[in-house]
This record gives structure tokens, sequence and C-alpha cells, in this order.
């Protein structure tokens, strides 16, 4: 699409839909304005005279932007079916993203992480229930998902805001995670809610960066959100991470360390080092020695999270202490498998059984057995930037990839056993 420059006169169309001079007048100092980006301004506003200026005077109804980016085609991986990795396509003139609300942003990418969620979205997973609410919040406006660009965390840079920002300007270095229904990051640049994201942490590489805000937003919702941990409250309280050595795992080590508290984890023996670098302060291999044994002869614990799921949830609940004070937090719920499987009323319906179940496994253990989901979540982020920025939590990055071999990135997320996170730096195609 090409830009096109105006001057001066009242757009034709905009008078004709009734966007009166004085009700709608906007003024603007730009170098080029996209017709198509401006909204209700359309080429028909074009001129010679227009063509000419260098100063660019716009009349009618500016829609959400309080800067203009020039961007209108991007480079990304998308999916156009469900599938394996090799449904992963490479496409290097996709419609740009574009703003839509007042309070969204348009950010560059520079790097951005591969969580297994996006291995899991790539079959499908979670589809049904996803895309009931893409459709409420207007991001499947065709009816169908695809193509489809998956990431759900990026460090990158803010070129463009919507009026209702007021925190950040373009030019900002950012992170964050975004909602699972909006287009991902696994692209040249993505659209984000202000409440998704917060400045990037000052002291560590865009690459660094992008490997945190996923697995920061996600163990903040279990331990935080839904834990109802608290800083001021954590010192000396004993955490038990089921899964240390992934990407929750590590931040949350990290995290909890932090505030004080001791933290048990399991994790293969291979990993114990990482762990024990972390601040773990004991590491059960889960592979031998009879993992849950020497777990139930600890001290009970106050939290749990669980990154593992199935038969690990049971048996880490009899580890609890008090029902009214210790708590287990799993990550692995069967809410989006139960509405792909079931359809989503159905589906929901089935969790909230399997919720019952699971609430009274922790009555009879003695503690409380609660679901946790990833949640974006800005303000979070803000104090993660902090921690960061003091050292008390470091990136854990296990390999970068180039933007150009985002399949091999997802290859090695689906494989397993990671020791930290995958990244992908978009500002290199080599
Ligand atoms: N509900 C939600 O919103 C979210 C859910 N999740 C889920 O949480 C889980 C963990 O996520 P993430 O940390 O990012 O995943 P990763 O793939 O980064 O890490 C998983 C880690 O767990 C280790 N592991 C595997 N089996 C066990 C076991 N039985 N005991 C202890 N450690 C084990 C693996 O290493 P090794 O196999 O070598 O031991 C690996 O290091 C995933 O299933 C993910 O889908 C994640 C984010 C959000």
């Amino acid at each position: 699409m090409t830009s096109l420059p105006m001057f001066g006169n009242v757009c034709r169309k905009c008078r004709m839909h009734g966007h009166g001079v004085m009700s709608s007048l906007r003024l603007r100092i730009m170098n080029n304005v996209n017709h198509e980006t401006m909204g209700k301004v359309t080429p028909i506003c074009a001129s010679p005279v227009a063509i000419a200026s260098s100063i660019k005077v716009i009349w009618g109804p500016v829609k959400y932007y309080s800067s203009y980016s020039g961007a209108t085609k991007m480079s990304a991986w998308q999916i156009h079916q469900y599938g394996r990795t090799e449904e992963l396509s490479f496409v290097k003139a996709t419609k740009a993203a574009t703003i839509k609300s007042p309070n969204e942003i348009l950010v560059k990418v520079h790097a951005a992480s591969v969580n297994p969620i996006d291995v899991r979205m790539m079959d499908g997973y979670g589809r049904k229930l996803i895309n009931v609410l893409r459709a409420q919040k207007g991001f499947m406006k065709s009816g169908t998902e695809f193509p489809l660009i998956l990431g759900r965390d990026f460090s990158g840079t803010v070129i463009e805001t919507g009026r209702g920002v007021k925190k950040f300007q373009a030019g900002d270095e950012v992170w964050g995670a975004l909602s699972p229904e909006r287009p991902g990051t696994h692209a040249e640049y993505a659209v984000v809610s202000q409440d998704e994201i917060s400045l990037k942490p000052k002291n560590i590489m865009h690459t660094e960066a992008a490997s945190i805000p996923y697995v920061a937003a996600t163990t903040w919702a279990a331990l935080c959100t839904v834990g109802e941990l608290r800083e001021h409250k954590a010192a000396g309280k004993r955490l038990l991470v089921l899964g240390g050595s992934g990407g929750i795992g590590t931040f949350a080590i990290q995290l909890a360390k932090s505030w004080g508290m001791h933290v048990t984890t399991t994790c293969s023996g291979d990993a114990i080092d990482l762990v024990t670098a972390l601040g773990a302060d004991v590491a059960v291999d889960y592979k031998t020695g009879g993992p849950w044994r020497q777990l139930g002869q600890m001290s009970k614990f106050d939290l749990i999270l669980d990154t593992i799921g199935g038969e690990s949830t049971s048996r880490a609940a009899s580890l609890l202490g008090s029902w009214k004070n210790s708590k287990l937090v799993t990550i692995v719920s069967p809410i989006l498998k139960n509405s792909d499987n079931l359809g989503v009323l159905p589906g929901l319906v089935k969790t909230a059984l399997n919720a019952g179940v699971d609430t009274l496994m922790g009555l009879k253990s003695g503690g409380s057995v609660r679901w946790a989901v990833f949640m974006p979540n800005g303000s979070a982020m803000d104090r993660v930037r902090r921690m960061v920025e003091s050292d008390q939590i470091k990136p854990i990055v296990q390999e970068v990839f180039p933007f150009l071999e985002v399949p091999a990135a997802f290859e090695k997320v689906s494989n397993g056993h990671l020791r930290g996170k995958i990244v992908i730096n978009t500002t290199n195609s080599a």
C-alpha cells in the first residue's frame, strides 16, 4: 500500500460523512501520512498540492493513534492450519499489525521466546475456548483464526501509542506477555495492550529480556494471585517447586529466593547444579532415589508450585501443611483440553467437576489445591523489571535462534528437557 500525504483542504469524503471542521479538526505535522492507518481519511484526500507539501494538516477524525509508524507490511511466522512444525511458514510481507483500540500499543519486536504453549497451540490446543475470546475481542473477524501468528511474549520498542496510552511513548523499550487471543509476537511488529507490558530492564539485552515475561506472568499468577503469596510475608516460608529446571521453575526459584523463602525443587540429576546456582536450598532428583519418599520426610510445605501435573499433583498434595495456611497451585489444568474435547460449555462444566475433585483432594490432604493459568500483568512485569535491574532475577536462556530459524526453535521446545528458555532474535535473519 502506498503512503499518500495530504494538505489543507477538508477531505471530501470525511465531510460527506459528517465530520465537521470544528468538531474534528486534527492538526498534525508529520512527514508521511498513511491513509489506511489513519482510518476514515482515504486516498480521495490526495492532490498534487498535497504531495508537494511538507507540512500536512489533516482534517477529520483521527482514530486511535498518537504517533505514526509508517509500517504497512511486516515479516512474520504464520500457520495456516493446525499441525506440527512443518506448518510454520515465513511470510515476508504480510499486513502489519495495527492499533485498533485506544489503550493499545504497536511495538517493534526485537526478541520473543518460544514457550510450550506455542508448540501446543500450533496443533490446535485450546482453540475452541481461545477462539471464543478472539471473536469476542474482535481479533477474529473473518470467522477463522488463520493465518495465526504464535508467540506470547516479547522485548522490543514502542513504535506507536493509542490515544488512551499515558504510561508509554514512542521509543520506550518495553517487554511483556500477551493474552492468548491476541495475534502473537513471532513477527516484526505486534500490538499489545498497555496493561500487558512495562518498561524493559535496562541492564539486559532484548534476547535476555524476552526469556522472562511469559514465565514471569504465569509464575506471578500462580504464586501471588492464586497462591496469595506476598513479598512482605514470604520470608522463611517453605516452597516446593515441582519442575525446577524449566522456564517456569528457573524463574519461580529466583523470585522465591529473592523474597527470602526456603525453596525445595525437583529436577533431573543433570539440572541440580543449575537450580542450586539459582538459589534452591534442596534439589531432589525426581528420576532416582525415591523422590516422593525423600520429600515426604521433609517438613511440610506452605506453598507448592506444580508445573508437572498428573499423578505429581495428588502426590504433592500430601506434602502440604495446614488447611488454612498451605496451598498447592498447579498450572497444569484441564480447562483448555476439556473445551477442545467436549466443546466450550460442556468443557467448562467438566472443568468445574474436575476443580471440585481437586478441592476435595486438597481438603483430604489438609491443604488447599488450586489451579492457575497465565495472566498478562503489566504491573507484575514492572515489579519483575526492578528485580532484574537489582540483579535479584537473572534471565536463564538456553539458546537464541535467528528469526529465520523459528521452526528449529519450536523443535527444541517440543523435544523437552529444557534448561531455561528458547529465544528468537527477530532482528537477526541470518
Ligand atoms: N496454565 C498455564 O497458563 C501455563 C502452563 N504451563 C505448563 O507448565 C509446564 C512447565 O512449563 P515450562 O517450565 O515453561 O516448561 P519447560 O519445558 O521449560 O520445562 C519443563 C521442565 O520440567 C522438567 N521435568 C519434566 N518432567 C519432570 C518431572 N516429573 N519432575 C520434575 N521436573 C520435570 C524438564 O526437564 P527434564 O525432562 O530433563 O527433567 C524441564 O526442565 C508445561 O506443561 C506448560 O504447558 C506453562 C505456562 C503457563
